[in-house]
């Protein structure tokens, strides 16, 4: 697992390293981790780095300093840099003296329109983790002079380091150099930060355990579940499914899809669908009613279902049953309308809510808002349960405060009957006895694999994500054995 510390954390921990070591030592391995990256990406962009122009947005702190530092570097391998000072009297005073040097250029930040427009490549060192709201005027206006890749310094400015949240003119960078270890940010709001790379400044022993944690490829497969030798379709878990409706079977039949593409073991459906179920899923044991489904080691509640009583009764009985249940789309509305059914619960039954934004806001009555992790986690507490919430990037917090992210693969997740999809893959996670909070991160992962590999750059329906499960999980298992 890919651990990830908030800006406090990062902070704390690189002070306590700054005490046992020389001074600039750690901005020095900083710059000098990002200076490679930066020629990388001249060779990539630019075809080679001798020769080649980079513009610096050099703000007033130590990640203006970093940038001043790598361009230092950058001089020495035959590249024109130019300084641009966004507070030319608060620039790192060793990373200036350092960068003329060298022989790089220095002007004020509002004399820079033409050397950003002619530079190969931008370095945007113009705040780092001690950023606060959105890019002040002088940093904004100059970007849209820019048209090179811009490579971000930690992270990119203007967006907050800790929730990931824009809310006015930021950078968009092509690649981001981080120092020590990596932020909310990175994970929370992929899309600014590009690919991300993590220099080592020998902070790991400074920063205790993670505020947040992304699961790998080997995570992911680790914990995929695999029948052995001793198993039948009931040791490995059967999964149960109420969803859809007579008049609405399509999330009845991607979720019982998911199930089926997701587990080896047994799928029951239990609803007005079965007929359609069946006809698409023979291998579906399929009844009319949750009250005759039989066993299951897992239910999950609510795709389709509608918010009435029947639906309240169906959720009701689910969650009596002493098994963990998925509560989906319309059971979170049940929840949310009348929150004493959670009083059916058996105690100590593991309950996993999948709310999207407007679920969410129902289910708690506030919006997620810009802090989703926070959001996540106090909701996760309130109802004793995982909370995963679903987005570009997916937050999973159990009422313990763990919090997993997985940051989507692209958005063509973003369709129609998409969570159905995920909330049966987690239906059948929880059936073969994954702790919830593994199997929501697990499903999380899975899906927006198998979204990107069914999409491949065109739209893609979710029955088309559902089609490329067994592809997904085959890539796991492939790379996570290798
Ligand atoms: N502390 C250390 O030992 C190390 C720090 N490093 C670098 O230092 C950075 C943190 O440096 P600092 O704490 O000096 O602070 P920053 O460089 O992140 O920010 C400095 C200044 O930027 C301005 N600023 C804040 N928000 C802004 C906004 N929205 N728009 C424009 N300007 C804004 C403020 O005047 C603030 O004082 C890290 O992100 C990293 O790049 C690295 O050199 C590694 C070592
Ligand atoms: N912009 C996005 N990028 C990537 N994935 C997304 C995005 N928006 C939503 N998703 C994912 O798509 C799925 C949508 O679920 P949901 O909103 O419940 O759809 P539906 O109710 O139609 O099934 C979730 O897995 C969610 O994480
Ligand atoms: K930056």
């Amino acid at each position: 697992m890919q651990g990830i510390w908030i800006t406090e954390r990062i902070r704390d921990a690189e002070q306590r390293l700054l005490a046992v070591t020389p001074e600039g030592a750690l901005m020095y391995r900083a710059a000098f981790g990002l200076a490679v990256h930066a020629a990388e990406m001249l060779k990539e962009h630019a075809g080679r780095v001798a020769g080649r122009r980079v513009a610096l947005l050099v703000g007033a702190g130590n990640n203006g300093g970093d940038a001043l530092w790598a361009g230092a570097f950058l001089r020495r391998r035959g590249v024109g840099v130019t300084a641009l000072l966004l507070a030319a009297d608060r620039a790192h005073p060793a990373g200036l003296a350092a960068l003329r040097r060298a022989g790089g250029r220095v002007l004020p930040a509002e004399d820079g329109a033409s050397v950003l427009e002619q530079a190969d490549l931008v370095i945007d060192g113009i705040v780092g983790i001690s950023a606060s709201g959105p890019l002040r005027p002088g940093a904004a206006n100059l970007l849209e002079h820019i048209s090179a890749p811009v490579l971000a310094v930690d992270l990119p400015s203007g967006v907050d380091p800790d929730t990931g949240t824009v809310d006015g003119p930021a950078i968009t960078a092509a690649r981001t150099v981080t120092f020590g270890a990596r932020k909310p940010v990175h994970v929370l709001n992929p899309a600014r930060c590009g690919d991300v790379d993590l220099v080592d400044i020998g902070l790991s022993g400074e920063l205790g355990e993670p505020d947040l944690l992304r699961l790998d490829t080997a995570d992911a497969a680790g914990a995929w579940p695999v029948p052995g030798p001793e198993d039948d379709k009931y040791t490995q878990g059967v999964v149960g499914i109420a969803a859809g409706s007579a008049a609405f079977p399509g999330a009845a039949v991607l979720a019982a899809g998911a199930a089926v593409r997701a587990t080896s073991g047994m799928v029951r459906y239990a609803g007005p669908a079965a007929d359609v179920v069946r006809d698409h899923w023979p291998e579906v044991v399929a009844t009319g009613s949750v009250f005759d489904a039989g066993r299951v080691q897992a239910w999950v509640v609510g795709p389709g279902i509608g918010t009435g009583r029947e639906g309240r009764e169906v959720l009701e009985h689910a969650l009596a049953q002493g098994v963990p249940v998925c509560a989906d789309a319309d059971a979170i509305t049940i929840i949310a309308n009348s929150p004493e059914v959670l009083d059916a619960r058996e105690p100590g039954t593991p309950l996993l809510l999948t709310p999207h934004a407007g679920e969410f806001e129902r289910l708690t009555g506030r919006p997620p808002g810009s802090d989703r992790v926070s959001a996540a986690r106090a909701a996760a507490a309130r109802f004793d349960a995982v909370l995963l919430l679903k987005g570009h990037c997916t937050v999973v917090a159990d009422a313990g405060g763990r919090v997993l992210v997985n940051p989507a693969r692209g958005s063509w997740p973003a369709t129609a009957g998409s969570g159905d999809v995920l909330s049966g893959m987690t239906g059948a996670l929880l059936a073969a006895r994954l702790d919830p909070w593994l199997a929501g991160g697990v499903a999380a992962y899975v899906h927006s694999l198998a979204a990107e590999r069914a999409a491949r750059g065109v739209p893609v329906p979710a029955s088309g994500i559902l089609d490329a499960i067994p592809e997904a999980v085959r890539t796991i298992r492939a790379l996570g054995q290798g």
